[in-house]
């Protein structure tokens, strides 16, 4: 029997590290662990290592590559010994929001979004660094190299000898790489940060990045909804949405989308191609907060959701608990409304925590749509996508056609992909199966028009939008 080809793939998302071990050839998953991150938007990168150590503890022995995909835009600063100087400052941290409108203001959002192809928001690693300018002068000053997280995990990696690098798809959502002009903007750090810290060249999608002191060939990595869309094998039209820590909506394009609004950030693929994408702050972590309100567990909330009348019976859940994104509303909090003794019951409390993350999700599927993206079907993944309530319901509140995949890593399947096309040197990535699970049409019912009236409702009598 001739022997297989093993690859790995890493997603170092929020909240925890996931390892995959796949059949270069094939696709399959042979093997996936996971190890926790700590809570916080603020992270020492050092925590991320170690959970990657741990899930990997026989050190890739038996992978021929392996490639990093990871949260976006997490500011590491590592000082002149290389070592971080401050924690990181992740997506989700809404510190610098002020720094975000600043920046807009000066060159207004429709020079961002022509020039850069995103128009920053306190999760971009721009804002990041102006925050750390005005507010920690002696960090910024002691800063000699900044990096995201994927690039610093690929360089922990690769042992730290070479010079660090990154990719497209990750510099893309830094605020100071232009997509169309796929190269970095040093000028838009100097002055948001005072001077221009070392930063890491940008690899091609298939360039490797290096090797393990064991050998083991590093691939480019990339940020982590391009390497879901990597794992799915995403074509061109197709749109995915994602419900993790983040939640994302996002399709593949060959061309840079344009958005001066902000809602659609323009970022690149990692397969030379682009990802116009929205994300939400709040996602997956509505039902954790939900269930633990109830005291259930996650299959508990989901069998509440699913128990009680299909609207919640009026109860609607804005659920901007951690500030949001989508809309840019960094310092809002979550709202309940339409609270009756009648309907405040633990069934339509859990079914107003799914129908509030679906209805945020289909106000950013809307957007994407806005931007002639037709979405009239949707693949399905992340950890939520596991929620038999949330699958029930998505294709009515996101008026799509849902496909939801075999659970399984995509993230860490996608750069499991990258790097079995870095060992190949091929033009093009390993052709690897895409398995559908299962799939649900909308009913064509009028429920769901009045669930997402309501949200409508609520939100533009609480923010205005
Ligand atoms: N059956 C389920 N119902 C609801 N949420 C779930 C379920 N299974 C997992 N989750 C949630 O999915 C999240 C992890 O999803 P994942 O996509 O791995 O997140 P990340 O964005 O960190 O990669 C966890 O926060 C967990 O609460
Ligand atoms: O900010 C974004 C995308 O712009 C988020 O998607 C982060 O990349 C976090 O990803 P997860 O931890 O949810 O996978």
């Amino acid at each position: 029997m001739t022997s297989r080809t093993i690859v790995s793939g890493i997603d170092s998302s929020t909240q925890s590290c996931k390892a995959v071990t796949v059949d270069a050839e094939t696709g399959d998953i042979l093997s996936t662990a996971s190890a926790a991150h700590p809570d916080g938007t603020a992270v020492d990168p050092r925590h991320w290592w170690k959970a990657l150590q741990d899930c990997t503890p026989d050190g890739f022995a038996d992978s021929a590559a392996l490639a990093v995909s990871a949260q976006q835009h997490g500011l590491v600063a590592l000082g002149a010994d290389n070592r971080p100087v401050y924690d990181a400052l992740l997506w989700n941290d809404t510190r610098s929001a002020p720094q975000a409108a600043q920046l807009r203001e000066r060159y207004g959002d429709p020079w961002w979004a022509r020039e850069i192809g995103v128009v920053p928001v306190s999760s971009f690693t721009l804002t990041k660094l102006a925050w750390l300018a005005q507010n920690e002068p002696a960090v910024a000053a002691a800063t000699r190299t900044v990096l995201l997280p994927h690039d610093w995990l690929t360089w922990q990696l690769a042992g730290t000898k070479e010079a660090p690098t990154t990719d497209r798809s990750d510099a893309s959502g830094t605020g100071y790489f232009s997509v169309p002009q796929n190269s970095y903007r040093p000028e838009l750090i100097e002055e948001a940060f005072g001077s221009v810290p070392q930063l890491p060249r940008v690899l091609a999608p298939n360039e490797t990045a290096g090797r393990t002191p064991a050998g083991t060939l590093l691939a480019a990595g990339c940020g982590d909804n391009a390497g879901a869309a990597l794992g799915l094998g995403l074509r061109p039209g197709e749109v995915v949405v994602s419900i993790g820590t983040s939640g994302t909506v996002f399709t593949s394009t060959p061309k840079p989308v344009e958005d001066p609004s902000g809602a659609v950030a323009g970022f690149a693929d990692a397969t030379g191609q682009n990802l116009p994408l929205l994300a939400t702050i709040n996602a997956a972590r509505i039902l954790a907060s939900t269930a633990r309100l109830l005291t259930v567990d996650l299959p508990e909330l989901d069998r509440l959701a699913s128990a009680g009348p299909v609207d919640a019976a009026g109860l609607t859940l804005v659920p901007y608990f951690d500030g949001e994104r989508t809309p840019n509303l960094p310092d809002a909090r979550g709202t309940l409304l339409g609270m009756s003794r009648a309907n405040l019951t633990p069934e339509n409390l859990a079914r107003s925590a799914v129908l509030g993350l679906l209805c945020s999700l289909a106000d950013a599927l809307d957007a994407l749509r806005a931007q002639g993206i037709a979405a009239d079907r949707v693949l399905l993944i992340g950890g939520v996508a596991k929620s038999g309530s949330v699958r029930a319901a998505a294709a009515d509140i996101l008026s799509a056609e849902i496909q939801v995949p075999e659970p399984a890593e995509y993230v860490a399947l996608g750069a499991a992909r990258q790097a079995a096309w870095a060992l190949s040197g091929d033009a093009e990535p390993p052709q690897w199966k895409r398995r559908i699970q299962t799939s649900f049409e909308p009913t064509q019912s009028g429920w769901a028009a009045d669930v997402r009236g309501r949200f409508k409702d609520a939100k533009e009598r609480l923010y205005g939008v």
